[in-house]
């Protein structure tokens, strides 16, 4: 692992940070996942909100992202499956610029879970349903029920109104929703910060049964404690810049005068 803040082997302007080296031009099994160069986002006001973020992100790993409020950690995430347009820079999975995907199939290859959960009208099932339905495939009640378990939500939610759920119930149905596009990435925004213990429990061993069922999870959350259970790696966001990669082990040797400001306030 190179946390270097200057690597040029790859052309990409600083800040440059790596999760994982590959070298370039390497085997496609072995590029990244996800590569993001020179990501920058300027609010209508003119406000920096990234500035030229650039990452690799390997296969099968989970990325915590961690950073003060306002640091700009959801706008990452949410440009990872074109929630937005950069003012600048690209973001590639498996080495193909997102730009040039359909937007839908780029959606469902890179699921992501929203801090606060909307779900659609109907049931939960129909919920789950939705996005195998566009896709012309019909799941079967069985596999409903493995995604809601995956999901912490037992047999009795199939057939509640997705009005008559709570915040938490709703998040995981979102999660099991999220799960039936059967995505290589999953984008996760704070997934537990409406759950209880045991359900955060539940999910975190879901998130990490996910990764080593191959997913590649990159998890915003504001729990140092929950990125160091489940997270292969950290990257700390501070002001719209990843100022450091870090192993979750290693926090408490962050440099960054912010960082370590924000993780000592934290833990
Ligand atoms: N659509 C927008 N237009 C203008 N500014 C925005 C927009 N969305 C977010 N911002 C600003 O960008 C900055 C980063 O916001 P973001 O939600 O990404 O931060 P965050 O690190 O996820 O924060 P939190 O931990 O509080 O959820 C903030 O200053 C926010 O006010």
């Amino acid at each position: 692992m190179d946390s270097s803040n200057s690597d040029d082997r790859f052309g990409l302007r600083e800040p440059f940070v790596v999760v994982e080296v590959n070298e370039p031009d390497s085997d496609p099994d072995t590029k990244p996942k996800i590569r993001v160069s020179g990501l920058t986002r300027v609010s209508n006001s003119g406000v920096p909100i990234l500035r030229e973020v650039c990452v690799d992100i390997s296969k099968g790993l989970i990325v915590g992202i961690i950073g003060p409020s306002g640091s700009g950690k959801s706008t990452f995430l949410r440009a990872l499956n074109r929630l937005w347009e950069p003012s600048s820079g690209s973001i590639f999975l498996d080495g193909q610029d997102i730009t040039d995907l359909d937007v839908l199939s780029l959606r469902r290859r890179v699921g992501m879970l929203f801090q606060l959960p909307v779900l659609f009208e109907g049931n939960v099932m129909d919920n789950v349903r939705y996005g195998p339905n566009l896709r012309g495939k019909k799941l079967q009640d069985e596999e409903i029920l493995r995604l809601l378990k995956l999901a912490d939500l037992d047999d009795t939610f199939v057939k509640k109104n997705s009005n008559e759920l709570s915040v938490g119930q709703a998040q995981r149905v979102a999660l099991a929703r999220t799960l039936a596009n059967e995505p290589e990435v999953l984008l996760l925004d704070e997934p537990t910060s409406a759950l209880d213990p045991i359900s955060t429990q539940n999910i975190e061993d879901a998130i990490v049964k996910l990764k080593k069922e191959g997913l590649t999870i990159v998890m915003v959350s504001h729990s140092i404690k929950q990125i160091q259970r489940i997270a292969d790696m950290v990257c700390l966001l501070v002001d719209g810049e990843i100022v450091e990669v870090l192993e979750p082990q290693q926090l408490s040797q962050a440099k960054h005068p912010m960082a370590q400001r924000f993780l000592q306030l934290s833990s």
